[in-house]
């Protein structure tokens, strides 16, 4: 019995070690230049990885591909063959012109948790009725709807950064811009007050904290193996999702889209156009609004948070360009009877410059979905495989962007459009809510540099260093920063 037990086990391993083989063979079979892949990360660097994509990692791969000289090269995230493109014209084509053969992002989702299923998950026609759906929640006259409230929402830091003034601290840029962006998207997606000032340990920063920051053994377990082994993990049923951030946004929702319904309640918010698509009659259940709110609400602070602190902690370090800023902050403030209207706030082109010089996403992926043979090239994208658009790489070439580690808003004076600037991706699957962003990150800046020099603090440990494991440009090190209240 003990020798058939051997066998088996035996056999079962040899045919993974073929199995594996196989797979780690694609690119060369395929006469595509490739990375040496490692089981059972494939090039991967992060064993861990804290969310639902890869992250610098892929920086490292234009790098090595560009060093050869290549347009094009073959690595394996886990198993799975990826596609990575380093030749911005390449890039558009797969973005705009020949979209079709290029729809889904091929993100992990599982329809056993509703958190999982939302426009950045979802695929094919499903992906194309949500994004018609909602593309006029994310309009410019909605932005201009929000725009009050958003501002309302910058007061609520007032007092903790008066107070840091005062008693000379070192503040949490991250944190204290955290607060502000989850205040801003509760009030204007969820329509609640979230408080993140007044308490530290607040509902919805807490939740914000945990999904981004917080991961048990099991969480970190469940991610490598939705990252990795994406196809087991969905016939598993497993979600990237911690247990404890779904059960409690459930609730939220579901106890808010009720009260609002049995109240006959209306706000100026995302979740009121969400429950009034509803009830005119359009395909939207429970499970909808749950995905679909989680991903505005995640994918609206973070962000937004992340450039909003790089861009003050490069403003610190560089006072001239601190000054300069200031400056016009003051001067549209006093053109527009010192009040700064959506208009005057969009209008400013350094403060644009300055946002433009921080994207905070490392990359984002899309999958081929029908067999694609590239313009000028022999080599046919077979149906199922990922592509991976190298961001950062692109963002931080030297033959784009001189000196690309310096922090430059000039840079993006008179930028040429040629030059690959993807921060909110391209063509019809871009990011629904860049306009929000922008609003969001500008309305925070503007109204800081009004009313606060910003000074570096020894408390800062430099150089700062990208996180390995995130999607989304973290630094490992926290950054903090003094502020000065302008009389
Ligand atoms: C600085 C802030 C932000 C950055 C840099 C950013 C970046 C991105 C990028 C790179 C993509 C992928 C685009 C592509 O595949 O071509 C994306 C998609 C998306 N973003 Fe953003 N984003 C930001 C803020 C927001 C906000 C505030 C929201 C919503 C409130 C949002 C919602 C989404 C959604 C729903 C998608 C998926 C769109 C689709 O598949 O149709 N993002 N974002």
């Amino acid at each position: 019995m003990l020798t058939e037990i051997a066998i088996l086990f035996a056999s079962v391993g040899i045919l993974a070690i073929l199995f594996i083989k196989y797979k780690y063979g694609y690119w060369k079979r395929r006469n595509v230049p490739y990375l040496e892949p490692t089981f059972p990360t494939g090039n991967n660097t992060s064993f861990f990885p804290k969310g639902v994509a890869v992250g610098k990692v892929t920086q490292y791969f234009y790098n090595e591909f560009k060093a050869r000289g290549l347009k094009i090269g073959g690595v394996f995230l886990g198993i799975d063959p990826n596609l990575v493109l380093l030749d911005p014209e390449d890039v558009r084509t797969i973005l705009i012109k020949d979209f079709n053969s290029f729809v889904d992002r091929g993100i992990y989702m599982t329809k056993t948790d509703p958190m999982t299923v939302h426009m950045i998950t979802q695929q094919g026609s499903e992906w194309r009725n949500a994004r018609v759906k909602y593309t006029s929640v994310f309009s410019s006259a909605k932005m201009k709807m929000m725009y009050d409230t958003m501002k309302q929402c910058f007061t609520n830091m007032i007092p903790t950064l008066d107070d840091s003034a005062e008693r000379k601290l070192d503040v949490d840029v991250f944190e204290t811009m955290a607060c502000f962006t989850t205040d801003s998207v509760g009030a204007t997606i969820l329509g609640v007050e979230c408080n993140s000032f007044k308490d530290p340990d607040a509902e919805f920063r807490r939740l914000g904290r945990h999904f981004f920051e917080q991961f048990s053994p099991i969480d970190r377990t469940r991610l490598f193996m939705t990252v990795y082994f994406p196809d087991l993990s969905k016939k598993l049923g497993i979600t990237n999702v911690q247990k404890e951030v779904s059960k409690q946004f459930i609730k939220l929702i579901e106890d808010t889209v009720e009260y609002r319904e049995k109240n006959n309640v209306s706000r100026k918010d995302f979740l009121d156009m969400l429950i009034k698509l509803k009830k005119s009659g359009e395909q939207l259940d429970m499970d909808e609004i749950i995905g679909q709110t989680f991903v505005f609400f995640t994918a609206g602070f973070e962000t937004s948070a992340t450039t909003s602190t790089m861009t003050l902690f490069e403003l610190a370090e560089n006072k001239e360009a601190q000054d300069r800023l200031r400056e016009e902050v003051i001067r549209t403030f006093e053109e527009n009877n010192n009040d700064l209207t959506y208009e005057s706030l969009m209008g400013m082109k350094y403060l644009g410059q300055a946002v433009d010089e921080w994207p905070p996403v490392t990359t984002f992926p899309r999958v081929c979905v029908q067999d694609y043979k590239f313009p000028g090239s022999d080599l046919i994208v077979e149906k199922g495989t990922k592509v991976l658009i190298p961001v950062l790489g692109l963002h931080r070439d030297p033959d784009y962007y001189p000196d690309p580690e310096k922090w430059n808003p000039d840079r993006f004076g008179d930028r040429n459009p040629k030059l690959p600037y993807f921060p909110f991706g391209d063509g019809p699957r871009n990011c629904i809510g860049s306009r929000y962003a922008i609003m969001q990150i500008k309305i925070a800046l503007a109204n800081i540099l009004r009313n606060y020099r910003v000074l570096p603090s020894p408390l800062t440990e430099q150089p700062l260093e990208i996180d390995p494991d995130t999607f989304v440009i973290r630094t490992i090190q926290r950054v903090y920063l003094k502020f000065e209240k302008i009389h």
